[in-house]
């Protein structure tokens, strides 16, 4: 390690920490090490160096203040050889800077690609913007509580059906009535085979020891994994805007996204020359805005089922400002206090991106007495923020109360710079394009299962209350909680009423996003409707 980097676990000679670094729950041992070193502290992979941020401070000073320079993504040849530099998520940042350092690296690196794509992002996910998207949010969360209702079993299953759904519907004007709906389960296949490719280990460490870069693809099976990845994502993106290009020319125009973007590039040609470009930002946000808001859901679940006196509190504030005889509405959210205060607690408690996603410096940065060198990988670690102990009393406690103590959920007396509600979606330039979408979901969603259902952890063959497991998580970028049983019943017979009765009257609202589905699609919303109205 060199002198000046920020101190760290001992390194051995040539590999440096990359013997002990963590390749799954890497946040247990990054939030371990900061304990141990502090807030900021380093490792060394081989050459290269990673900066983990612990400390609100100089996540606020480093991210948001110097986000022109922190503002990069570490290189990944897995990722662009899938996607070609196109990933908003995983793409390389533009500018003067970026060019330099990107094409030292790598010639012809499409350098301005993640500022088009996400200016593209900016102008139509804004708060204002957002608000379009309002009515078919509303609407497949009537569903979802219709489906929960119906089938509490598959709880799990409606959750991802209900996100992969807004966000196909928001983007691309096109929803999932079921979980095997076509552009659903395709999503959900490439998807699986993008994660599998990205998941450390899966693939041969080609950007510490570049010269594996050229092996030849039949002796690689990751080349192979790769290509098939990169096949089946361009046929999903092309599949999905040929469709609303389709349906605009017919004149069926429903508000979505893509309807704006293609817009767009008819008067913006020369920007958007390149289409697979567009293509490309609508399959990030997809892949961005689907699996995040079902696993923050899946944990509200979990923390619901898990902790009955949270619930109950959360109910009984219900019952008081909304009552029993309409269903709450997102206005009810200024008044709901211990609902916001359950929403801030869950994403405290078991954070989407518990490391964000991995941020890299294209200028050498001076913090305090260390330097940190260009081309650094940074992680903020904000599963280590938020459960670190001089922060947050008992931080291992789900308790939405000490958000009503202090605005930040922090030790009364604690002042700490850098804590926002934003925080779980991310910092400076890099932070997450689809937080209003996001957060609109996630309020609606969380009311109306609080009003809805009480959610109870399974039972054993003795009828005895099984222990629910809040560590089952599963691994990767994201993380969601294993597959879990959960038992959830409607909490009067007259919220099944008027659930019924709300998800008929959204039958207008979800006409204009129902296009392009098959014979079992149609079956199954009649069957639905039917079922409802009897
Ligand atoms: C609970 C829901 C969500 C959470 C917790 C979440 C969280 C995050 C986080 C932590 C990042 C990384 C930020 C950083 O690097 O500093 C991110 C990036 C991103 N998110 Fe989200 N997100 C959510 C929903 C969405 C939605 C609904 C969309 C799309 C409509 C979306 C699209 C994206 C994209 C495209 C990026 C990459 C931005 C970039 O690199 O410039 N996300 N998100």
């Amino acid at each position: 390690r060199e002198l000046h980097l920020p101190t760290g676990p001992p390194t051995i000679p040539l590999i440096g920490n990359l013997h002990i670094f963590p390749t799954e729950f890497a946040h247990y041992k990054f939030t371990e090490w900061a304990r141990k070193y502090g807030g900021i502290y380093s490792l060394k992979l081989g050459p290269g160096t990673v900066v983990v941020l612990t400390d609100p401070a100089a996540v606020k000073e480093l991210m948001d203040k110097r986000s022109s320079s922190t503002a990069d993504r570490p290189s990944m040849f897995v990722a662009d050889l899938v996607a070609g530099g196109r990933n908003m998520v995983l793409a390389r940042y533009g500018g003067l800077f970026a060019a330099i350092h990107i094409y030292r690296s790598l010639p012809f690196y499409p350098a301005e690609t993640w500022r088009t794509l996400r200016r593209a992002s900016r102008s139509v996910l804004t708060p204002q913007a957002s608000v379009l998207h309002l009515p078919i949010q509303q609407a497949e969360s009537i569903q979802l509580l219709y489906d929960f209702y119906r089938k509490p079993e598959d709880f799990y299953t409606h959750l991802r059906r209900y996100s992969s759904s807004v966000i196909l519907s928001v983007l691309y004007g096109v929803r999932s009535p079921r979980y095997e709906t076509q552009a659903t389960a395709a999503f959900f296949e490439s998807q699986h085979e993008w994660e599998r490719v990205l998941e450390p280990g899966a693939t041969p460490p080609v950007d510490l020891i570049p010269i594996l870069k050229y092996v030849p693809q039949r002796w690689a099976k990751w080349k192979r994994d790769c290509a098939k990845t990169r096949q089946l994502q361009r046929t999903l993106y092309v599949d999905l805007l040929e469709q609303t290009a389709r349906r605009l020319a017919r004149g069926e125009e429903n508000g979505s996204y893509m309807e704006d973007i293609l817009h767009q590039e008819q008067a913006l040609a020369f920007v958007y020359a390149d289409l697979s470009k567009i293509r490309y930002l609508g399959g990030a946000l997809v892949e961005g805005g689907s699996d995040t808001t079902s696993s923050f859901l899946q944990s509200l679940v979990l923390v619901l089922a898990a902790f009955p006196d949270a619930q109950k509190k959360a109910q009984e504030e219900m019952d008081r400002i909304v009552g029993t005889q309409r269903l709450p509405s997102l206005k009810d959210l200024d008044d709901l206090h211990y609902i916001r205060a359950l929403i801030l607690e869950t994403h405290r408690f078991r954070p989407v991106a518990p490391l964000m996603v991995p941020h890299a410096t294209l200028r050498s940065e001076q913090y305090g007495d260390y330097f940190i060198p260009s081309g650094a990988t940074i992680f903020v670690n904000t599963w280590g923020i938020f459960h670190d102990p001089a922060l947050f009393d008992a931080p291992e406690t789900f308790n939405p109360d000490r958000y009503i103590l202090t605005e930040h959920g922090t030790k009364p007396g604690v002042q700490v710079d850098g804590l926002r509600p934003s925080f779980p979606f991310g910092v400076g330039r890099r932070i997450c394009p689809g937080i209003n979408i996001a957060q609109n979901s996630i309020n609606i969603n969380t009311l109306n299962l609080v009003w809805a259902f009480n959610f109870q952890p399974p039972l054993d063959d003795s009828g005895k209350e099984i222990d629910l497991d809040l560590f089952d998580y599963q691994r990767g970028i994201l993380t969601a909680p294993s597959p879990f049983e959960c038992r959830i019943q409607v909490r009067t017979p007259h919220k099944a009423n008027l659930i019924k009765q709300a998800f008929l009257e959204a039958t207008d609202t979800f006409a204009k996003f129902e296009f392009g589905l098959s014979a079992q699609d149609e079956e199954h919303i009649q069957s639905l409707r039917a079922e409802a109205a009897s």
